[in-house]
């Protein structure tokens, strides 16, 4: 289904309410504390560049002791901008393109830290369980063509960039990882975090490819704040969310691919619901389109033998400590969401919610150290 078919946000059909009826359920279903950046000289670019470009202000108090800390940050979804199945030096050179407006753009709207889509410089091929060409496409984390991009982009933008790709490690046998890497704003390689969940679902064939990652949960201490990386299927997994938050998170970045038929109606809640749960910012990107290759695949379910793996959504968005979200980039646009955020209201929700102090993590360690082991015989109680 092409993106003409698909409706274009959900915020598009709530728009239509009459006026007063919007707004209560926007405070409803969103949050009460968002405003919209004011950002003209962006806008202009993203026309230009024919962008979408959605912006939101999460509030937060004024304290009297401490400044406030105040970062912007950028999320970027995008479309394939070639087939599939195009050269491999055309698909990426044609992706670099289209990430080089989108941080300009970035830049001009005052983005602190960036973030692009799960496996931002490649189509996501892994439906098709073919090796070639797609394993190509992997690359060094620390100096591959795409890191040295960014690096210079970084370097020139004052900005933090994080680019989810598919990693190739030579030292431990050219083994592939999906990787997210993070270049700071002085261009330098600051470290990365490789995908700890493989998805075993739908079309979802990652397992042939890499396999889960051997990164723990890294925390990047930036100049703009504390980030973490969990991609894609981590967010299905609340304890891989609360262990970046044990390390002191203040965004968690998702960088995902995935489809309406089987993700679309949790893709609003498990990103928020991680902000609320660990008191931290989260930024939940999906890519958009449907991307067509040239040789069929099943799926195992005895349906007939396809070429795509359905409708990325796009929907991209980003949660506060609060609760409150932002407005969603659409279901059909390639796009940019710029959010202005003070990283004091992580705290301020700890301290207001307290889930810190009563999440029990003492108990939850026992419980589970337990739970692991072969004999384990799970609590039940049984009449007499
Ligand atoms: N890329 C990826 O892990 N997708 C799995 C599907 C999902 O998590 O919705």
């Amino acid at each position: 289904m092409s993106s003409q078919q698909q409706f274009e946000s959900v915020e598009k059909i709530l728009s239509k309410l009459p006026p007063e009826d919007h707004q209560q359920i926007r405070n409803v279903l969103y949050g009460t504390h968002t405003t919209q950046l004011h950002l003209p000289d962006a806008e202009t670019k993203a026309r230009d560049y024919d962008l979408e470009l959605v912006s939101c202000r999460f509030d937060s108090a004024q304290e009297q002791l401490r400044a406030p800390r105040v970062v912007r940050v950028g999320i970027f979804q995008n479309k394939l901008p070639l087939p599939p199945n195009s050269p491999i030096k055309d698909q990426r050179n044609a992706l670099f393109k289209l990430a080089e407006k989108a941080i300009d753009t970035a830049a001009t709207g005052g983005v602190n830290v960036f973030c692009l889509q799960e496996a931002w410089n490649m189509p996501f091929a892994f439906c098709t369980r073919e090796k070639y060409p797609w394993c190509e496409y992997a690359e060094s984390a620390e100096d591959g063509p795409t890191t040295a991009f960014l690096k210079e982009l970084a370097r020139r933008y004052n900005m933090v960039i994080i680019s989810p790709i598919l990693e190739r490690d030579d030292v431990h046998g050219h083994t592939i990882w999906n990787t997210a890497v993070v270049i700071d704003n002085y261009g330098d390689y600051l470290g990365k975090h490789r995908k700890n969940h493989i998805p075993r679902v739908g079309d979802f064939n990652e397992s042939t490819y890499y396999v889960e990652g051997n990164t723990g949960h890294p925390v990047f201490q930036t100049e703009f704040g504390k980030i973490g990386v969990n991609i894609c299927y981590g967010r299905h997994h609340p304890l891989n969310w609360l262990m970046f938050g044990v390390n002191g998170a203040e965004i968690v970045f998702n960088p995902s691919a995935t489809v309406g038929t089987l993700s679309e109606p949790l893709w609003g809640i498990e990103a928020r619901n991680a902000a609320i749960a660990n008191s931290y910012f989260t930024c939940a990107i999906n890519r958009v389109g449907t991307e067509v290759f040239e040789t069929e695949f099943t799926s195992g379910d005895g349906k007939p033998a396809h070429k795509d793996f359905g409708y990325f959504y796009g929907a991209s968005y980003i949660a506060a400590p609060d609760g409150s979200r932002s407005t969603g980039l659409s279901r059909t646009r390639t796009g940019l969401l710029i959010a202005e955020l003070d990283l004091n209201l992580c705290r301020q929700i700890r301290d207001h919610w307290n889930f810190q102090m009563t999440q029990r993590l003492d108990m939850y360690a026992e419980s589970l150290s337990k739970a692991i082991k072969p004999d384990f015989v799970p609590q039940i109680i049984h009449k007499n």
